[in-house]
């Protein structure tokens, strides 16, 4: 394997790093703090990532029979796979659009590191909002080596990265999955916050002996995943690439057919119809605003669901106890601010509305929906020309033709 250790896109220096490094309980990560963001663009490619993959990338939500269960599942969040090894089926060639990224993630790594480290396979992930997750598993395969390094590359909404010990996680003695009774209760889980552009990177024996989840969080906005492998040549290697791409992009559907997709744009609409309302341009800065403003609500894991591109989860979630709170959302910020007497009595008087979600929206469409409210509640006075009822009527059913789409993208699940 040649090195590609180079220092050409090297931000190491300006990246500030936490290393966690406990050999007696065979946990490897580091977390090299936003160096991806859209913020912090590296010197040699002034792409935003996250609004290249929100416009660039085909999304599939996997459904796929589970001949354990004998039930129909859907994976718990959006995914992509791109890449694995040419001479395996099925094969999708990593897009030139992205390979940038993936450059400068590698020459990142290789920067801080003795051994050559390279990525051929790269598994995507889009977390909609709070209810989309990755419940407990671990990545370790044997077509990945037996000490893998995995990188992963967060953008957009900042989200709670778990981490617990197992007894026998990977490679399973006697061939047994994991179940509760594996679970090393005496040692507590890992939390971290990921924040938009940080790179997490787990090695050594952390997947042998460690699950790691990004629970359900109450209130999270659109985040984005990129996770980087590398599949071994060899033994196991074409069976495990076929498993990417069936839990990843395939699902039951034979290879040979395309399987359903979705751009983003297209997600939005499927999720509720706020695409209806925005005009080009805005879209991204609403789901930028849904990250902004998602990260600063409380943060509050749920319970988890199943994995997707492992096998689904066959043991119950323990309960968690919530994060503590972060900081609380502002109802709004910026020009708006004369509205905010307004938007609180809003917010209080919809019980089915998220208020993250709605401090999520642009602002113009935060507008129409007070002004909706107040449209609705407001008293004709004896004084109200024929004229300002007309208007006033015309607006309350334009408005109220929007409103059943805008409610069912806010319902609190
Ligand atoms: O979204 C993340 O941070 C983790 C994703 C992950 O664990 C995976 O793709 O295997
Ligand atoms: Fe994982």
């Amino acid at each position: 394997m040649s090195s590609i250790k180079s220092t050409e896109f090297c931000s190491c220096s300006s990246s500030s790093l936490t290393i966690i490094d406990r050999p007696n309980k065979h946990l490897q990560v580091e977390i090299h703090h936003g160096l991806f963001s859209g913020k912090r663009k590296s010197a040699t490619d002034s792409k935003n990532w996250y609004d290249e993959l929100l416009s660039n990338v085909k999304w599939h939500r996997v459904k796929y029979k589970s001949s354990r269960f004998q039930s129909d599942c859907e994976t718990p969040c959006y995914t992509a796979f791109y890449g694995g090894r040419k001479e395996y089926k099925p094969y999708t060639p990593v897009p030139d659009w992205i390979k940038p990224l993936i450059k400068e993630v590698t020459a990142h790594l290789n920067c801080n590191s003795d051994v050559p480290i390279q990525f051929n396979a790269f598994l995507l992930r889009l977390y909609f909002d709070g209810n989309d997750e990755i419940a407990w598993h671990t990545d370790g395969r044997t077509f990945l080596g037996a000490e893998p390094t995995i990188a992963s590359l967060s953008l957009g909404n900042k989200a709670t990265f778990q981490l617990r010990r197992m007894h026998n996680v990977w490679p399973c003695v006697n061939g047994t999955a994991s179940t509760e009774g594996s679970i090393d209760t005496t040692t507590p889980i890992e939390s971290f916050v990921l924040q938009d552009g940080d790179l997490l990177v787990m090695k050594g024996k952390t997947q042998q002996y460690w699950h790691h989840r990004v629970p359900k969080e109450k209130g999270r906005g659109v985040r984005l995943n990129i996770n980087f492998r590398y599949i071994m040549p060899g033994v196991d290697a074409e069976r495990g690439q076929m498993t990417y791409y069936k839990y990843m992009v395939y699902g039951d559907v034979p290879i040979d057919q395309d399987p359903p997709s979705w751009t983003f744009d297209e997600i939005m609409k499927k999720k509720g119809g706020i695409m209806n309302f925005v005009k080009g341009g805005v879209k991204r800065k609403a789901a930028a605003a849904a990250a902004a403003a998602a990260a600063n609500s409380v943060a509050v894991p749920l319970v988890g669901g199943q994995t997707s591109d492992e096998k689904p989860q066959d043991e119950a979630e323990p309960k968690i106890d919530p994060l503590p709170a972060t900081s609380k959302a502002s109802p709004i910020q910026g020009p708006t601010s004369n509205l905010i007497p307004d938007i609180q009595q809003y917010l209080s008087s919809q019980n089915d509305i998220d208020e993250a979600v709605f401090n999520s929206l642009p602002i113009e469409i935060q507008h129409e929906l007070v002004t909706q409210r107040k449209l609705q509640n407001e008293p004709h006075t004896n004084e109200q020309t024929t004229k300002q009822c007309d208007m006033a009527e015309k607006k309350k059913s334009k408005l109220s033709g929007r409103r059943g789409t805008l409610n069912s993208f806010f319902a609190k699940k």
